[in-house]
C-alpha cells in the first residue's frame, strides 16, 4: 500500500538513540550488543531492496535523486529534486528501470532552476508532487516534520530543517532493522559537502539553519551518508561524521557561522526571478492563463 503518515515521531527521542549508538569508545559488551543489532538489522533488510541513482543536472549542479523498492512486486520509486530540463532523462531511466514513479518530491522552493515535478506529472499524471506545508508553495500533498513518505515496504522520514529557505526540509531513510543501512540523508540546501546553503534570501536565516543542521543532522548517527542537492567541486557524497568533523561552516561555533554566512558575497542565482516564482506553483506556471505572445504587440 502506498501511504503518507502524519504520525509525528519523537524526533529528539531518535536523535538521542542514534548519537547513543555513536559514542566513539565503546566497551566490549557494547561491542557485542553492536555487532548483534547489525548482524539483526541485515536479516531483516535481506529481503529489501533500495535501488538508488544519483543524477546530475550541469546547468545548475544539482542532484536527483531515483529511489525505488525493488522488492516490492510494483517497484514503486520516487524522485527527490528533479529538474525539468532533465525530467525526459529522468523519465527513460524509470522506464527502462521498470520502476512505477509514484512521487516527485521538493526538498524546498529552489531559486536557481525550475523544478521538474509539474512537468512530471504533465507526463505521468498519476504522479503526486510533495512539498514541505511551510514552503506555502503548490503540490499534491504537503509535509512536515515527523511525516512519513512510504515506496513500497521502504520510506523517508521528514525532518524540517529551515535556514535556506523557512520551508526546506530534509528526507533521511527510515529507521528500522528493514531499512537500508547506513541511513541516507537527502539534505537539499541545508547541508552541502564541506558547505551549506546560503541564507540571504526566501525568509533564510543563519541562526535557524545553524539550529537545523546541529538538530536534526548531526544528531543522525555519523554513518549517515549526506546527499546534498548541489555540489559545485564534484563532490557526490558525504557521511554526518566527515561533516561534524570537516565542514569548514558548520564545525565553528554559532556566532563565527553567522559572520561567514553575513560575508558569503555571493551573487544571486541567475535564474532567481523565473525559478522562485515558478517553483511556488510546482514549477509550472497556471496552464489555464495562455502565454503572451510578445511577437504580436
Ligand atoms: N551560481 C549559481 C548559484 C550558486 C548559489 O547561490 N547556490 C546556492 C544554492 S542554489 S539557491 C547556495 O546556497 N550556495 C552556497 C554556497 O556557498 O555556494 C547560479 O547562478 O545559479
Amino acid at each position: 500500500m502506498l501511504r503518507i503518515h502524519t504520525l509525528r515521531l519523537p524526533l529528539s527521542n531518535l536523535s538521542l538513540f542514534s548519537s547513543q549508538a555513536q559514542k566513539p569508545r565503546l566497551n566490549n559488551n557494547y561491542r557485542t550488543m553492536m555487532s548483534y543489532t547489525k548482524a539483526a538489522s541485515s536479516q531483516a533488510f535481506k529481503d529489501k531492496k533500495l535501488l538508488f541513482r544519483q543524477l546530475f543536472e550541469k546547468d545548475s549542479s544539482t542532484y536527483t535523486y531515483l529511489l525505488a523498492d525493488v522488492a516490492h512486486p510494483d517497484k514503486p520509486a520516487l524522485l527527490i529534486d528533479p529538474v525539468d530540463k532533465t525530467v525526459d532523462r529522468d523519465l527513460s531511466l524509470v522506464k527502462e528501470l521498470g520502476l512505477k514513479l509514484i512521487y516527485a518530491i521538493n526538498t524546498h522552493v529552489h531559486a536557481d532552476h525550475v523544478t521538474g515535478t509539474g512537468l512530471i506529472k504533465t507526463k505521468v499524471p498519476s504522479v503526486k508532487s510533495i512539498i514541505s506545508k511551510a514552503s506555502k508553495s503548490k503540490a499534491d500533498l504537503h509535509i512536515e516534520a515527523g511525516d512519513k513518505i512510504h515506496f513500497g515496504d521502504l520510506f523517508l522520514e521528514v525532518r524540517a530543517t529551515p535556514g535556506h529557505t523557512l520551508g526546506c526540509v530534509t528526507y533521511v531513510t527510515g529507521d528500522g532493522s528493514d531499512q537500508p543501512q547506513p541511513r541516507m540523508a537527502f539534505t537539499g540546501d541545508a547541508l552541502l559537502i564541506r558547505g551549506c546553503g546560503r541564507t540571504d534570501f526566501q525568509g533564510g536565516s543563519a541562526h535557524q539553519l545553524y539550529q537545523s543542521v546541529h538538530s536534526q543532522i548531526f544528531s543522525l548517527p555519523k554513518e549517515t551518508l549526506i546527499y546534498p542537492a548541489h555540489d559545485y567541486r564534484g563532490f557526490t557524497v558525504s557521511t554526518v561524521g566527515e561533516e561534524m568533523q570537516y565542514n569548514p561552516r558548520l564545525t565553528k561555533d554559532e556566532e563565527m557561522f553567522k559572520s561567514i554566512m553575513e560575508n558569503l558575497n555571493l551573487p544571486y542565482p541567475k535564474m532567481i526571478d523565473i525559478a522562485v516564482p515558478s517553483n511556488m506553483v510546482c514549477g509550472l506556471q497556471d496552464l489555464s492563463v495562455k502565454p503572451v505572445d510578445a511577437s504580436s504587440n
